[in-house]
């Protein structure tokens, strides 16, 4: 038996190979994802004084610091500076077109991308404006990634910011603009004191119009907040959801007791939008190995491996797979299985889900999975 598996290769995955198999994002923050050096570019267009750092370098390491605070409340201070220079739909547009660039190249196949329209009114632009600016630059960012032999296809999340009182509106606007690579809507922002009940009315709209939404829950608030998202709002997915654990009891003997809540989300199967670095800068966990996702993982919940805020959280997708191949020493096989759980998740039709996962990314692991033959 041993013999016969001896030419496998070592389990581990290289860097090479995580940056070239086929990956999957559903929680990805346009504000949170800008080259530093196109927010010194930006900010110099539009006259914005106060940037921290004017060197691209010190400025992409200063928000890695800023962010890292162990707080949701100080970690989100930090997108004051990259929400300031998103006012014009040139920058929404210059933006937009290098995150899908940058995803593309990272390996990403397939991504859901969200912002807060409401927060890149302050130039003059309508909601309407935003979107179509943002969508542009996602279909150009495509168009680029294709010229350099990338494959990826990016919609957009729409966000409603938790403590305002804009959902409706902004629910109603995803949904007009359903067609129009808009995939489905979100609320963000500081999460304590700001419950998902709050904005009953615009979940309620898009139940009725039979559309997609996540709600980020249980990331620095715990249970109460999960059970709102899911049984009064009726979230499709939770973003981070990562609290879950709470209902999760590890005996000594290694066995796990899921309660009620955990239950329900493992046996509904719904999607954890989980962010191991984002949740180690916020306080959520410690480090990489005690993160809860190693758990959910083995205990087979709907988990999903995202990058939350690649410029705060210095980080791609390949790097959050690179620290957890270190941490629970996945294999491709655990990587193929995160991505096909994602793409699962994804809320673009199920004919395209299932092309994706079929034509593209079952391939793309077997591909690399079967490199070591012909080396
Ligand atoms: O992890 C997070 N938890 C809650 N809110 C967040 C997180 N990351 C970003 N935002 C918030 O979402 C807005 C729209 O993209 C950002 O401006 C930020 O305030
Ligand atoms: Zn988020």
């Amino acid at each position: 038996m041993t013999s016969q598996t001896s030419g496998t290769p070592a389990n581990s995955p290289a860097p090479d190979q995580i940056r070239r198999a086929p990956k999957v994002l559903l929680h990805d923050h346009l504000d949170g994802g800008l080259r530093p050096g196109t927010i010194v570019e930006l900010a110099d267009a539009c006259g914005y004084p106060r940037l921290p750092e004017t060197d691209p370098g010190k400025l992409g390491a200063w928000f890695g610091r800023a962010a890292d605070s162990g707080s949701l409340e100080r970690y989100l201070e930090t997108f004051s500076h990259t929400v300031a220079v998103l006012q014009t739909r040139d920058a929404l547009f210059r933006v937009a077109a290098e995150c899908a660039e940058d995803l593309a190249a990272d390996g990403v196949v397939y991504a859901e991308v969200r912002y807060a329209p409401e927060q890149h009114l302050a130039g003059g632009l309508s909601l309407e404006e935003v979107v179509e600016a943002v969508d542009a630059g996602f279909r150009e960012g495509e168009r680029r990634a294709r010229e350099n032999g990338h494959r990826i296809r990016v919609g957009a999340l729409l966000t409603a910011m938790r403590h305002a009182a804009r959902s409706l509106e902004i629910a109603e606007l995803a949904d007009r603009h359903r067609d129009l690579g808009v995939v489905g809507f979100d609320i963000a922002g500081a999460e304590a004191g700001h419950p998902p009940t709050r904005h009953l009315d615009a979940f309620e709209y898009l139940k009725r119009a039979n559309n997609h939404f996540t709600i980020h829950a249980g990331e620095a608030f715990g249970l109460p907040s999960i059970w709102q998202a899911l049984q009064w709002c009726g979230a499709d997915r939770l973003g981070h959801g990562v609290r879950i654990i709470d209902d999760i009891e590890v005996r000594a003997d290694g066995s796990a007791r899921l309660g009620r809540l955990a239950s329900y989300v493992r046996d509904k199967r719904i999607p954890l939008e989980l962010c191991p670095s984002s949740n180690l800068q916020t306080g959520a966990a410690s480090s990489y190995a005690d993160h809860p996702i190693g758990l959910l993982r083995k205990l087979n919940f709907r988990a999903t491996v995202n990058t939350d805020n690649r410029l705060m959280s210095h980080t791609s997708m390949s790097r959050e797979f690179e620290h957890l191949v270190d941490a629970f020493g996945y294999t491709l096989d655990d990587m193929q299985w995160f991505s096909v759980n994602a793409m699962k998740s994804a809320f673009i039709p199920f004919d395209e889900r299932l092309a994706m996962i079929n034509d593209v990314i079952k391939p793309g692991y077997a591909g690399l999975k079967s490199e070591w033959l012909f080396q």
